[in-house]
């Protein structure tokens, strides 16, 4: 089994328990210094690609570009289709290295999102993918421009929401994805360009 108890604890982090759900967010879980270097890296060295799913029979595109990269055989269906991973950059494989003691699963994937500007988005959604298991730890991090993070309660209507800054690492666990939806709205406030990753435990049962 893999750990489920963080290894040791960011003493800036912040728990947040929600009904059913919990957070943990690190606003500043890399310098400056290193959330700049991999803001950099990442921009010029994934392989960043306009993914798009069928919709009453058009082909729409995401608004934003999307990358999966990880261990070969984590393969991922989502919204349709089957991702296979290209394999672990040195960045990627750093930037999974130090959150695993903070998040305490042992990730074997991790999928990227570039939102180029305020337009690009990603629309409510959970992360509730047969492949990541029961109850995934799933984390997130981010780079470049602040962006909200909006959380809602599918049963209740609760709402919650967080600023994601750069540099920061966002853990979401527990039952959060059976009870909530979350998703990064459109903005005419930001026009910079964000990356988000999250890294996932996919499990092979097939
Ligand atoms: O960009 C974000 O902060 C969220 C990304 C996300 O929800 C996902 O990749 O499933
Ligand atoms: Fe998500």
């Amino acid at each position: 089994m893999e750990p489920q108890l963080p290894l040791f604890s960011d003493p800036a982090s912040q728990h947040i328990s929600l009904k059913d759900g919990e957070l943990v967010y690190c606003p500043q879980f890399f310098t400056l210094q290193e959330a700049d270097h991999y803001m950099q890296q990442l921009l010029t060295t994934i392989h960043w690609r306009q993914e798009g799913m069928k919709m009453y029979g058009k082909h729409v595109l995401f608004p934003r570009l999307m990358a999966w990269y990880g261990d070969a055989g984590s393969s991922y269906a989502f919204s349709g289709k089957t991702y296979t991973p290209e394999a672990w950059t040195p960045e990627l494989l750093e930037i999974k290295d130090s959150i695993i003691p903070e998040a305490g699963a042992n990730f074997n994937s991790v999928l990227l999102n570039r939102y180029r500007h305020g337009k690009d988005s990603m629309g409510w959604h959970a992360d509730d993918e047969p492949e990541l298991g029961v109850n995934p730890v799933i984390a997130s991090v981010n780079l470049g421009a602040t962006r909200r993070f909006m959380l809602r309660h599918v049963k209740e209507g609760h709402r919650f929401e967080l600023e994601l800054q750069h540099g920061s690492l966002l853990i979401m666990k527990g039952t959060l994805q059976h009870y909530w939806q979350h998703q990064v709205p459109k903005t005419t406030q930001v026009s910079g360009e964000r990356i988000n990753l999250t890294f996932r435990v996919i499990q092979y049962t097939r």
